[in-house]
């Protein structure tokens, strides 16, 4: 495909987006299969461009005067990758599989895009959605700084592995991941990290045979760090108490050296699935799976029952909206709906519920989320220990990385693109007194 054939490719799928209203991936999924025409790399092209869109719909809209996929596409190409109006028209060139040609309003938009958009409202200029533009602000406190992180949390992602220290160590996978641009991990110190692909190509790091041994994961420094500040110890008794698919539980194991007790569970048996093949891969033998019977419920039976009161660390990895990730899921930030935060606040709220008896006397809870708004961060903290007067805020454990990000009340942290390059990660240590 032509570079312009990519770009017509990218508003069809735009507009099947805006139709179907199904999520990006599924919709580019499909394209994908329905074109056999595209190969690996045109695909990954028209990914890039789609996922480039989305993290600029509103300000690509803006300076366009509409919001069509035709005219975000062409204003994501001035705003997102400095093109001007010459460039965005031999793309749009009319010529067979092209978009048709730029027309003079849409050259003068481009053209003026920098100027116009320095006039925009703040969730325009910020690229997010207007009904969160208070709790943003709350967050970050002032216009300049709401600018800074929002913006940043439009660019693409690096690319973050975590090198599994009950295998590896950083300085070999490091020289074997050389070819492929790997970097040490500015924050983590098991971290390296891989510079975004160019249009999308992404590596091939399942396919390492260095993953396929286990000597390595993918995962943002920002989780990884989130792990790090639980201090969890060598022989400890852990509960991880949201484990999903395992991504902490691991880093969790790797931090106990493997001796200890690691407990993972999550509300849906279902999501721990993936967490088996994960463990043995990785070599990890202190952790005990406990899935529930069907789908946890509040008052239903407990598979951590035995646990109660005696461990030494909770970690509630929270169900959250995951506004912290949105360099990665650009897709996500304009599906999110108030009745989504509110749903997630209640369940916040019954995990740290469930984790609350489990915690021995002298012992910590550390509540993390890959947030970045209060309400599920700050509010729900507080929330916590107003109905819990046994717990008090506690330091997070030394990890020996510092706290490269914004200081929030009850001594927690919030990481962010901007401020530490990491995904927007929250993370605070509650201790039972
Ligand atoms: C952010 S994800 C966990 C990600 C995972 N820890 C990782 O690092 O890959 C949150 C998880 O919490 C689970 N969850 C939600 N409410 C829960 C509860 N009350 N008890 C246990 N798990 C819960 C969800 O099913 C979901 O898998």
């Amino acid at each position: 495909m032509t570079p312009a054939a990519r770009v017509n490719a990218a508003i069809d799928v735009l507009a099947e987006l805006e139709s179907s209203r199904r999520p990006a991936p599924d919709v580019l999924r499909d394209w994908g299969r329905a074109r056999r025409y595209a190969g690996s790399r045109d695909r990954a092209a028209v990914a890039t461009l789609v996922y480039d869109c989305l993290r600029r719909r509103l300000s690509a809209a803006f300076v366009m005067d509409s919001d069509s996929p035709r005219a975000v596409v062409a204003g994501m190409l001035a705003v997102a990758r400095g093109m001007d109006a010459d460039a965005v028209a031999a793309l749009f060139s009319g010529e067979r599989h092209a978009p048709a040609p730029l027309t003079q309003a849409e050259r003068a938009a481009i053209a003026g895009a920098r100027g116009r958009l320095a006039a925009a409202p703040l969730h325009v200029r910020g690229d997010f959605p207007e009904w969160l533009a208070g709790e943003i602000l709350r967050a970050f406190g002032d216009e300049t700084a709401v600018l800074c992180e929002m913006q940043a949390l439009c660019e693409r992602a690096p690319v973050d592995i975590r090198v599994n220290t009950l295998k590896a160590d950083p300085a070999t996978v490091l020289e074997r991941l050389a070819w492929m641009g790997a970097q040490p991990g500015r924050r983590a110190p098991a971290a390296i990290r891989l510079p975004p692909p160019p249009d999308g190509q992404g590596q091939s790091l399942q396919a390492d045979e260095g993953f396929v041994r286990g000597w390595f994961e993918v995962q943002d420094q920002g989780s990884q760090l989130a792990a790090l500040y639980t201090g969890a110890a060598p022989g400890e008794t852990v509960v991880d108490l949201c484990a999903g698919a395992g991504g902490k539980t691991l880093a969790l194991a790797a931090m106990m050296r493997n001796e200890g007790r690691l407990l993972a569970t999550d509300v849906d048996p279902r999501r721990l699935a993936a967490l088996y093949p994960r463990l043995d891969r990785a070599g990890v033998t202190c952790v005990e799976a406990r899935p529930p019977r069907g789908r946890w419920r509040p008052g239903g039976p407990e598979p951590l029952a035995d646990v109660t009161g005696a461990a030494d660390l909770v970690l509630v990895d929270a169900p959250c909206t995951g506004t912290g990730t949105w360099r990665r899921n650009p897709d996500a930030k304009w599906r999110l709906r108030p009745g989504a935060l509110a749903e997630r606040r209640r369940e916040q709220e019954a995990a740290l519920e469930r984790a609350a008896p489990l915690v021995r006397p002298g012992g910590r809870l550390v509540y993390v989320t890959c947030s970045v708004l209060p309400q599920e961060n700050d509010d729900a903290v507080a929330g916590f220990l107003a109905r819990h007067p046994e717990f008090v805020a506690d330091a997070l454990a030394d990890a020996g990385v510092g706290r490269p990000g914004h200081e929030r009340p009850h001594g927690a942290l919030q990481l962010t693109p901007a401020r530490s390059g990491v995904d927007g990660f929250y993370v605070a240590s509650l201790r039972r007194r």
